[in-house]
């Protein structure tokens, strides 16, 4: 490392932006007057990132290429380590994609430009693992170049012939997202907590580019985020791709930091920057972590974290971090991440046993889908504000106490979740869902085992009320009846036809409150109908007394 006084070689002039290792300033050579880029990193904030630091160094000197950022040498100075690097004036691509998302003409151009990139990469053994638009920067002239090696692995030489074959699929995951970042405004996923993320990956059907896209365009993506990583097409073979080869000049990418920099001008930036602030820094609580988009790039002392734009790498570190709240009896196992188990903590976080089982199963040569999918969860961020007040992480971390039935309603209700609910549910989310699809049946089903935990009678009485209106529902029957849901003679069971007949009869309009039914006149006959029928007579005469009174009972 150059042993110079950096102040003296270099003038900073401007900041131009901060990641999560550091800001980085514009800044001239003061005998050359060449414009430079400079990272500044803290070494005393960083603690054991470091090393990441000085991979990021290591791997960036070693390329020689016109599609990666170009590196000149790097300087102790105090306790910050700045790093020199090739200016590019265009900014990034998540910078430009502030005004809106691109269009595919230049889409085509930047994923042409990046794909080179990657086969270089690739012959030379490397892994980037930190594709997005935030590492994607671009000159005046609309050259495309990748930047930020902090996460990149350079592979040594007797392991790297596997790796390379693991890794290629993986940046091409990458790179998949990203082009649906750059379609979209923002990758897949970003309305979920990344945490979330981690776990629907593995489970969920890969993502679609959605909208109105060209057909080239969508298989070009479907191909990059093909869930075997075999599958995936090679940089090589996604560079003759028919979107790819539509290609036209990077000089029409000028058109993209033309458009950035009349947005900025228009002080759509200035307010943008000023509602972020607002909102960049919040409290830290281990019991109900709020998170706003970013990374998580270290807690303040005053109880303060300042959020940017999250990876994988980020988790990690937040789980370090937040270690305290997360109890070992908590930890979550993912039986079902592809080809073995991966232990996942409380907080969702894949943990060192994924290369222990990297180790062990690559012992054929064959790619490793569990290393595959922990790398592919590099891609994983939060653009948008996302805030998770539920306290459902915590709650994972502490013992629940789960409240035994007293009554019989409760064991009945406990019975229901057990047994019928929750397999009904396990069998629906082992279908081929979409990941929002399982989000949502996992919401569902936490929602009943906490109901269940915390009051199984709870459960009955929601289903005796469930089938009650049901029944009285006389549109809707006719309609289940119609789908085959349920047959003619359940519904014409007459139990069922009874309450039914007395709502349409009183009210043709039969949504109506099941309060409100005269439902005492014909109980119903069948021993299930019965036993429900009679805990929900209890049920209304507990919370409804007077009414329920005043109805005749
Ligand atoms: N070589 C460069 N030339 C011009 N601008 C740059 C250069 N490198 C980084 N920048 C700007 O500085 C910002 C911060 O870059 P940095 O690499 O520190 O963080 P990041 O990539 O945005 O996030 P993270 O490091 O957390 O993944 C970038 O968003 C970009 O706008």
């Amino acid at each position: 490392m150059p042993r110079r006084d950096p102040d003296e070689e270099y003038t900073i002039l401007e900041k131009l932006g901060t990641g999560s290792f550091g800001t980085v300033y514009k800044a001239i050579n003061n005998d050359t007057k060449k414009v430079v880029a400079i990272k500044q990193i803290d070494l005393e904030d960083s603690d054991d990132d470091i090393s990441e630091i000085q991979q990021e160094i290591a791997v960036l000197s070693q390329c020689d290429s016109q599609y990666i950022t170009c590196y000149y040498g790097s300087f102790v100075k105090g306790f910050k380590l700045w790093i020199v690097m090739e200016y590019l004036a265009g900014g990034s691509c998540l910078d430009l994609l502030k005004p809106g998302p691109f269009d595919e003409s230049h889409i085509a151009i930047v994923l042409r430009e990046l794909l080179h990139g990657l086969e270089y990469l690739h012959v030379e053994g490397k892994i980037h693992r930190d594709i997005k638009a935030a590492n994607v920067l671009l000159s005046d002239e609309g050259k495309v170049k990748l930047a930020d090696f902090g996460v990149a692995a350079q592979l040594s030489n007797n392991k790297s012939r596997r790796n390379t074959f693991v890794g290629t699929p993986v940046n091409i995951w990458s790179l998949g997202i990203t082009a649906i970042e750059m379609a979209r405004g923002e990758p897949p996923l970003s309305e979920y907590h990344p945490m979330r993320v981690l776990f629907l990956i593995p489970k969920a059907r890969p993502p679609v580019l959605e909208g109105n896209f060209s057909s080239a365009f969508k298989d070009f993506v479907s191909l990059c985020v093909m869930k075997n990583p075999n599958d995936r097409p090679t940089a090589k073979d996604l560079l003759r791709h028919r979107f790819i080869k539509s290609a036209r000049n990077t000089t029409l990418l000028q058109e993209l930091i033309e458009r950035y920099s009349n947005w900025k001008s228009s002080g759509r930036e200035r307010a943008e920057s000023t509602s972020q602030k607002t909102t960049g820094a919040v409290n830290y609580d281990t019991s109900s972590i709020i998170w706003d988009f970013g990374t998580i790039r270290k807690v303040h002392q005053d109880g303060t974290i300042r959020l940017d734009h999250m990876t994988f790498k980020e988790m990690r570190r937040l789980e370090r971090s937040s270690s305290a709240s997360v109890s070992n009896n908590a930890t979550v196992k993912l039986s079902d991440f592809p080809r073995g188990n991966v232990e996942v903590n409380a907080l969702g976080i894949a943990e060192a046993q994924v290369e222990q089982a990297t180790t062990n199963n690559n012992s054929n040569g064959t790619t490793n889908s569990i290393n595959m999918m922990n790398e592919e969860l590099d891609t994983i961020r939060a653009p948008r504000p996302f805030s998770i007040t539920d306290a459902s992480l915590s709650r994972l971390s502490r013992n629940i106490s789960i409240v035994d039935p007293v009554t019989e309603e409760g064991v009945v209700g406990r019975q229901l979740v057990n047994d019928i609910i929750l397999p009904s549910v396990a069998k629906i989310k082992s279908n081929d869902l979409r990941a929002n699809e399982i989000e949502a049946m996992s919401i569902f089903e936490k929602g009943v085992e906490e109901l269940d935990r915390v009051n199984p009678d709870l459960v009955l009485t929601t289903l005796v009320e469930i089938l009650s209106r049901l029944k009285t529902n006389v549109e809707l029957c006719d309609k289940l009846s119609d789908l085959g849901v349920v047959s003619d003679a359940f519904l014409t069971t007459p139990e069922l036809v009874l309450d039914a007949s007395s709502s349409s009869s009183s009210d043709q309009n039969s949504s109506k409150n099941s309060a409100d039914t005269p439902v005492e006149e014909k109980p119903p006959k069948s021993p299930i109908s019965e036993i429900l029928y009679i805990r929900w007579i209890e049920q209304l005469r507990i919370k409804w007394p007077i009414s329920f009174g005043s109805s005749g009972s």
